[in-house]
């Protein structure tokens, strides 16, 4: 379906090109790494060999190169559910296989602290596109072997990564009790991430959800590596996350080596 030269309505690929990445039939490999920002791809493209560079298209922008022997892309996803999904389908369309979203989130448990790594092996939350994609479960889980490999590379590398459930909103302020005016900064109101915690989920962040239930429905093995850069149980924040932005993709290089359905 995806190489039909010409574009319809229903499914707008034109010569295999899909509607939304700015690429085509071949370009991309069958292990993806997804970041939400495109500027992350263009930050970690540096880590790879033989890069090919697909530029930009909206927020997805995608390079394909060479980690440690193996063929990789990274595509970013966007912020949140809608494009997430465009990005998952289009990218299984074209051949993708295994798909890890790196991302960030924020800690929900004083425990864990800014800086370590969150590994979810499963998903609750309250997005729009998980929500649509409920008959595969609302709490859609992780491809298991892949987020072991993910624990297991952490662990080598004598990083701190925590397994839990991650939870995932549409909404950065509301919907993760932030305030939304500024007058309102001393006294946010403090019940959708009690919610969230009373489920027992360890971290907050907008887009797992949908990737793990996307990855479920349409047959690819997903997993999310997250790195915490926020704790809101004790209000830190990481100002400097560069260095944690391209462990995710250290870590994520040899959880796809170490992957025993590899
Ligand atoms: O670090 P990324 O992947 O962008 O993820 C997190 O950061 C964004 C919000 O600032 C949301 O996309 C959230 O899920
Ligand atoms: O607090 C945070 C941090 C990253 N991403 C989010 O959505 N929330």
């Amino acid at each position: 379906m995806a190489d039909s030269a010409k574009p319809t309505a229903r499914l707008p690929f034109s010569g295999g090109r899909p509607p939304h990445l700015p690429c085509g039939p071949g370009d991309v490999a069958e292990n993806v790494l997804v970041p939400g920002d495109p500027d992350r791809v263009a930050l970690l493209h540096d880590m790879l060999t033989d890069v090919q560079d697909f530029g930009r298209k909206r927020e997805f922008a995608l390079v394909t190169g060479t980690f440690e022997g193996r063929r990789l892309t990274i595509c970013s996803s966007g912020i949140g559910g809608p494009s997430t999904e465009i990005a998952l389908v289009e990218l299984a369309m074209l051949g993708a296989k295994r798909v890890i979203r790196i991302g960030g989130c924020s800690a929900l448990v004083p425990e864990i602290p800014t800086g370590d790594y969150i590994v979810p092996h499963k998903a609750t939350g309250m997005t729009g596109v998980a929500a649509l994609y409920a008959e595969h479960g609302h709490t859609p889980v992780a491809d298991p072997a892949l987020a072991s490999a993910l624990e297991a590379s952490a662990a080598a590398m004598g990083l701190g990564a925590h397994r839990g459930m991650i939870a995932s909103t549409d909404s950065y302020y509301l919907g993760q009790d932030r305030p939304i005016r500024l007058q309102a900064a001393g006294s946010p109101d403090a019940e959708y991430l009690d919610r969230f915690l009373a489920e027992g989920a360890i971290g907050v962040e907008m887009e797992s959800q949908v990737v793990l239930a996307v990855g479920q429905a349409i047959g690819l093995r997903a997993a999310c590596l997250l790195g915490v850069h926020g704790n809101r149980a004790t209000d830190d924040w990481l100002v400097d996350y560069e260095n944690t932005q391209r462990n995710l993709l250290r870590i994520a290089g040899q959880a796809l080596a170490m992957d025993a359905c590899n």
